[in-house]
């Protein structure tokens, strides 16, 4: 594909993205990928540069732009030679008409910028959460024996964390094969770490998903005691027991939960676990580093249902927990409703809990809890409180 070719491509692909915004259809990586199918045209190199330009647009456009055009001519205002690959060739786009509109620029939709003030994150916090991310790995320490590192690696502040750039490719190395390390974010680990979970203890991971958290868990465990990981989405749960296996976690138990019955299947647990992780469903403003479209999604009906199904997980949680116990809430957002409101909610009306900041390496005291941002400590964007059972 020429350049100019690359750009139309990309055009069309963000209109796809933009639909697909408005509608709550496919990710933008699927779409991508979808896009180029039926185009085996198309190398390697050409997937490269129109996946890279259209993440460029997105990331420039606050609010959801017109239009695929109007969100390249954004990139392309602050960018001459590529302004000037608009030229009508095959292929091509069409030249830019002196007054045509192009979306404006900003960091997320207005409503978005409003709650993230309200919950004192500044301009330029907020516009960190769109920077590339790096490649953060774990070293699995259950199998981590003979481990010879990809080279490159940096030591993170997490307790077996190392750091690659973000253009780093690891997995098709000898110490992913053999499970040797896992992909997640430095703030994922360090949310993993409040938790403190030990060797022989019982743990409930309560919203596991395909297990990224569970697997540290049971590292920290030593693979000794009793892990039991849950979640309602049979598809994610379903991922973890291959990853379990490979990462050498035979302790997890997996039980897939009924959505709004969750505690039927957890009763035999009810008073007993010695930490819960409530690692809840949450906007993901934290995480826009790799979803930048995901705040073109969100709306606030979403959002007060998230806060809701929060609140009825962290009450729920608290019944599984026994005398002396700990409850760890964990959110990727930055927003108070998700965060430092919610755990005052969850002290509010629970009088028999109390905060125990957890002792992090990184993060900044938010009220009750921690928060984790990409602007103050390079990781994704998290909200973390452990509560201790009285
Ligand atoms: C932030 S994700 C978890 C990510 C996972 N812990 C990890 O580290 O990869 C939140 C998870 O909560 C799950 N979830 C949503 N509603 C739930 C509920 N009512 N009970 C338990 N899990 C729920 C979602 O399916 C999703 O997998």
């Amino acid at each position: 594909m020429t350049p100019a070719a690359r750009v139309q491509a990309a055009i069309e692909v963000l209109d796809l993205v933009i639909e697909a915004a408005r509608s709550n259809g496919a990710p933008a990586d699927r779409l991508i990928a979808d896009w180029f199918r039926p185009r085996r045209f198309a190398g390697s190199g050409d997937r490269r540069a129109v996946r890279e330009l259209a993440y460029r647009a997105i990331r420039a456009c606050g609010e959801v732009p017109q239009s695929g055009r109007a969100a390249m001519l954004r990139v392309a205002a602050e960018d001459d030679q590529l302004a000037a690959l608009f030229d009508g060739s095959r292929h091509a786009p069409a030249p830019i008409a002196a007054d045509e509109a192009m979306a404006a620029s900003g960091v997320a939709p207005q409503w978005l910028m409003d709650r993230l003030a309200a919950s004192g994150v500044s301009e330029t916090e907020a516009a960190a959460l769109l920077d590339r991310a790096p490649l953060d790995i774990r070293v699995n320490t259950l199998r981590a024996g003979r481990l010879t590192l990809p080279e490159g690696a940096e030591r993170t502040v997490a307790a077996n964390g190392w750091r690659y750039p973000p253009e780093a490719r690891i997995e098709q190395t000898p110490a992913y094969a053999s499970g040797a390390i896992e992909v997640q974010d430095t703030g994922s680990q360090l949310t993993c770490e409040a938790l403190s979970a030990r060797p022989a203890e019982l743990v409930i991971d309560l919203c596991a998903g395909a297990g990224g958290k569970t697997l540290a868990l049971a590292a920290a465990m030593e693979n000794r005691g009793t892990l039991v990981a849950c979640d309602v989405d049979r598809t994610r749960l379903s991922r973890l027991a291959p990853r379990a296996e490979r990462a050498g976690a035979t302790m997890v138990e997996t039980v897939l939960l009924d959505p709004n019955r969750e505690i039927q299947a957890l009763e035999r647990f009810a008073g007993k676990a010695d930490a819960v992780l409530v690692d809840a469903p949450c906007s993901g403003t934290g995480t826009w580093r790799r979803n930048p479209e995901a705040r073109w999604r969100l709306t606030e009906k979403q959002l007060a249902r998230y806060v809701e199904t929060q609140a009825r997980l962290l009450d729920m949680a608290a019944g599984l927990v026994r005398p002396g116990g700990r409850l760890v809430f964990v959110t990727c957002s930055l927003l108070d409703d998700e965060g430092a409101t919610q755990a005052q909610g969850f002290l509010q009306r629970h009088p028999g809990w109390q905060a125990l900041l957890p002792a992090l390496p990184a993060g900044t005291a938010r009220r009750q809890g921690i928060r984790l941002s990409p602007f103050h400590d390079g990781t994704d964007g998290f909200f973390v409180a452990r509560f201790g059972c009285v």
